[in-house]
């Protein structure tokens, strides 16, 4: 299936190409995260060094309410960082602010109402501000990518690859060298690919991490355990990827979180690039396909309390972690989310150590009732705006 792409994408990278430019993209991207460490002991060690900073900005709201979105953006942003310049930002510093805020606009803008409808009338263009700020902050976005880019390129050295830039550098280079000019590997692919890692990669862990730290403020027993379990198995050392499997509760409410916030209820939107028959139904080529996942994740015959936060749902009668079929936010088949694994090991060292620093709890004056569920529409389903007391447990 080829992806739908909106006339704001130009096609290009990972996320929004299509055809053999996307194939190569993605394989490339994939090599590239797996070289970089996506799943490994080396992008581990580079969360780790993150959860430092936040923690830091966490500490410094000493225990008052304060919105956990920037600093959770910042981190799992820097993430991206590493794997695609080498290097990460410091929190404070003013382009690396600007640029994840306009990223995070614009998916708020591209799940708003006037963006559906200029999707289905194109015409609406000229007249729609939205999408204007949207091609802006796209600009500027890319702006700034093409600077960090231009500084990568003139201290390029094929020796030593700090990242998939590096890597893409390389290749092209390499490709010109030996006379192939009308290779994937150009400019434009390399600004899309690494505009779609950021894209793809930062919204989703942080929203999807911002979701479970209220859903803890909401659920203080559920808190409760899950505190308990990493105190008895890990105590105070660093949470590392290998005590997953020891902390089957915690891996359970992580789970559940991404079953119930569901934060791409409809994958992205897809069409068949040839005629199909599925399941008895012909489908035309050409035929829009909506992957609803939120279908399957609360799916009523699938699942014992689908609308409820249940961490039950992935344990079993001995309290194990059990694996669940219906259990698909990266979607699945050939465009299966590419970074699932790297999002799962953010979303477990991420929680675990936060959880394992600090009891999260509503503002004063705000009960855990008045903590409300219902999801700010945007590209992803974000949670609405809300604080949080993050008090230190050390
Ligand atoms: C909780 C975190 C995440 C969730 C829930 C998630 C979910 C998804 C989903 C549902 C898709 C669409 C699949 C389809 O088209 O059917 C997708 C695609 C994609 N994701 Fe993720 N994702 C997450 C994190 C990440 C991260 C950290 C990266 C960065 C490496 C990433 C990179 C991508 C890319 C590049 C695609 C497009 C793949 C393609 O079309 O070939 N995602 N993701």
């Amino acid at each position: 299936m080829l992806p739908v792409f909106y006339d704001f994408t130009n096609g290009h990278g990972i996320l929004f190409g299509n055809g053999e430019s996307w194939k190569e993209m993605r394989r490339f991207a994939l090599a590239n995260l797996r070289d970089f460490g996506m799943g490994k002991k080396v992008i581990e060690d580079k969360i780790l060094e993150e959860i430092h900073y936040l923690i830091e900005v966490f500490e410094n709201h000493k225990g008052k309410a304060f919105d956990t979105t920037q600093p959770l953006s910042y981190a799992v942003s820097n993430i991206i960082s590493n794997i695609v310049y080498g290097s990460r930002f410091e929190y404070s510093d003013p382009k690396f602010k600007a640029t994840v805020k306009r990223a995070s606009v614009n998916l708020r803008i591209a799940g708003s109402v006037s963006i559906q409808l200029y999707n289905m009338f194109p015409w609406l263009g000229p007249w729609l501000k939205s999408r204007k700020l949207l091609l802006k902050n796209i600009e500027n976005n890319k702006k700034e990518m093409r600077e960090l880019v231009r500084g990568l390129k003139e201290t390029l050295n094929p020796q030593m690859c700090r990242g998939f830039v590096d890597s893409f550098l390389v290749r092209k280079q390499t490709l010109e060298e030996s006379g192939n000019k009308n290779s994937h590997y150009h400019d434009k692919n390399l600004i899309s690919s690494v505009g779609n890692l950021f894209s793809a990669g930062t919204d989703t862990t942080g929203n999807t991490l911002r979701w479970a730290l209220m859903l803890m403020a909401k659920y203080p027993l559920i808190q409760d355990r899950v505190q308990e379990e990493i105190s008895s198995i890990i105590g105070s050392r660093q949470p590392l990827a290998e005590d997953r499997m020891n902390l089957p509760y915690t891996d359970a409410v992580i789970h559940e979180t991404q079953r119930l916030a569901s934060i791409l209820p409809i994958a992205i939107p897809h069409t068949t690039s040839r005629d199909v028959t599925f399941q008895g139904y012909f489908i035309k080529k050409g035929t829009l396909v909506f992957p609803l996942l939120t279908s399957v994740l609360q799916d009523g015959s699938e699942w014992e309390s689908p609308h409820t936060f249940n961490p039950a749902h992935f344990l079993d009668e001995e309290g194990r972690f059990a694996k669940r079929d219906a259990f698909m936010p990266f979607s699945a088949g050939r465009r299966v989310c590419l970074g699932e694994s790297l999002a799962r090991m953010e979303l477990f060292l991420f929680f675990t150590s936060l959880l394992q620093r600090f009891h999260f709890s509503p503002p004063p004056g705000v009960t855990e009732d008045d903590l409300d569920l219902t999801p700010a529409v945007g590209f992803t389903l974000n949670p609405s705006p809300h604080q949080l007391c993050a008090v230190s447990r050390v």
